[in-house]
């Protein structure tokens, strides 16, 4: 799909292959992938397909070995490990699977500690706390316990998407936070993080094997398993 030239990329992907040392096969293979800022994408597949990796691939933790990944119209494999490193804390936020919150932190320090690994994301915040109580009360998390640990799976999920939208990071990734939900909580939670994004132009790049998803987003992606052709884009 062409952008028109007025239209910024939150990310494209051309001729991208990846395998891991060892491999004779290629575990992933996208020829072509486009989408403008704002956008959302769904990316499903079983198993070992090569979610996670792809994801990744997609923070510049691996690097592709042909092809490559612009994010924001940067690539990634061209950088110094320390500009990747700081491009991620300033421009992503990630959802990770197991949320990772520190639970001798409170849920608004988790949420806090973007913005102390980003200048830049800080720079756009004007009272911290003040938006991170916002951002929970928007994901529907409206009383905040003092202590993490004995946070609920949905809370966790709500406190950890708090922390990847502060400071308004042009793209968000989300390794499937949904999975330990039922579907009415999935659904919902998708289009509070939706509303949350939109407002500030964030672009979401969801991984899920949950293919019931995926009428909420404009673009899908589908990957296969490496033995089996990969039907498109
Ligand atoms: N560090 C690694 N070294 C070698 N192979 C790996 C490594 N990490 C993952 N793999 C392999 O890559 C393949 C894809 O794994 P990946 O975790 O990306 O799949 P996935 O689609 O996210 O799976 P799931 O849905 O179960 O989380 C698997 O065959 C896995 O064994």
């Amino acid at each position: 799909m062409a952008l028109s030239p007025n239209v910024q990329s939150a990310l494209e992907i051309d001729r991208l292959q990846f395998s891991w040392p060892g491999s004779s096969k290629a575990l992933l293979q996208v020829p072509e992938l486009k989408i403008a800022q704002g956008e959302h994408l769904f990316i499903e597949g079983p198993s070992g397909s090569g979610k996670s990796t792809l994801l990744n691939l997609l923070s510049g933790i691996l690097l592709p070995q042909q092809g490559s990944i612009r994010l924001l119209g940067q690539d990634l494999a061209e950088m110094k490990n320390a500009q990747r490193d700081r491009f991620r804390a300033d421009h992503l936020g990630i959802i990770f699977q197991q949320f990772n919150l520190l639970t001798y932190l409170t849920p608004i320090e988790n949420i806090l500690l973007s913005l102390q690994a980003s200048p830049q994301k800080a720079a756009k915040v004007e009272n911290a706390s003040r938006e991170a109580q916002a951002l929970l009360a928007q994901l529907g998390l409206s009383s905040v316990q003092n202590n993490s640990h004995s946070l609920s799976v949905g809370q966790q999920q709500r406190v950890a998407a708090a922390r990847a939208l502060i400071g308004k990071p042009e793209i968000i990734l989300a390794d499937e936070p949904t999975s330990a939900l039922d579907s009415d909580h999935r659904h919902r939670f998708i289009e509070q993080l939706f509303q949350t994004a939109a407002s500030a132009n964030a672009s979401i790049i969801f991984v899920s094997h949950d293919h019931s998803l995926k009428s909420h987003f404009e673009h899908s992606f589908r990957l296969t398993p490496a033995a089996e052709e990969n039907d498109g884009i």
